[in-house]
């Protein structure tokens, strides 16, 4: 079994100036982990924030918030180590950026991380099969990375199936413009781990779209486990 349906509101849609208690917003309306947007102005064409930051949040939030951090930089071998040591709990990479995905599974394990797999929209997901079984999570991005607030991809969804067929225990992450409107896809999908930005960013009730977020994807996964 996947690990459950869990829900990881992305703060770059934030009031990034508070980010701090932005996360303790999150984390106080129910999300189950934090989605850490990581850009590097090379692999996507816009600037976030590194390791230095996801230090300080990580002092400021304590120990138990599980980051989830989603590297869309050119180099992510570079910044294993240091994420590491700021106290990320997962390292999710894109495919994309590296020639050597199994060293870089290895080295994030040895620097004591969960491993994520990341694709983008124009990359078929036969390419991250191979990879599947040495991985603790795929991401299939339903957005091309770099901006919060585009609109959800629904053609994606056949990935995310396909990988649910293959991979029936596998933890599936969907992200970008994924909310409200559209969860019934990427629980019905196979997705357990739902990325959500604007959707719950710009709500006034925070905790009641996380809630439903996760009840759409928890009866999904129940009703899969029925009719296996
Ligand atoms: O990685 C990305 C974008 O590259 C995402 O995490 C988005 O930032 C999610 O925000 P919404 O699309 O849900 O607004
Ligand atoms: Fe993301």
């Amino acid at each position: 079994m996947a690990s459950g349906c869990k829900i990881g509101p992305s703060i770059l849609n934030s009031e990034l100036a508070c980010l701090a208690s932005e996360c303790v917003r999150m984390l106080d309306s129910g999300a189950d982990y934090l989605h850490l947007d990581v850009m590097d102005g090379h692999f996507v064409p816009n600037i976030t924030f590194g390791h230095p930051v996801v230090e300080s949040l990580r002092k400021q939030l304590g120990k138990d918030p599980f980051f989830d951090m989603h590297m869309m930089v050119a180099k992510p071998e570079q910044w294993v180590k240091p994420m590491a040591v700021a106290g990320a709990n997962q390292y999710t990479f894109h495919l994309e950026a590296t020639e050597n995905p199994g060293a870089l599974i290895k080295d994030i394990r040895e620097n004591g991380m969960k491993v994520g797999l990341g694709i983008k929209p124009g990359t078929t997901v036969e390419y991250l099969a191979p990879w599947a079984n040495q991985i603790d999570m795929a991401l299939v991005m339903t957005v091309e990375p770099g901006f919060g607030g585009q609109s959800f991809m629904e053609d994606m969804m056949s990935k995310v199936q396909w990988l649910r067929t293959q991979f029936p225990s596998l933890d599936i992450e969907v992200d970008g413009g994924v909310g409200p409107d559209n969860i019934h896809k990427c629980a019905e999908a196979g997705a357990n781990m739902i990325v959500s930005g604007s959707a719950i960013m710009r709500s006034e009730d925070p905790r009641s779209v996380i809630n439903l977020l996760r009840h759409v994807c928890a009866e999904a996964a129940q009703k899969r486990s029925l009719d296996r």
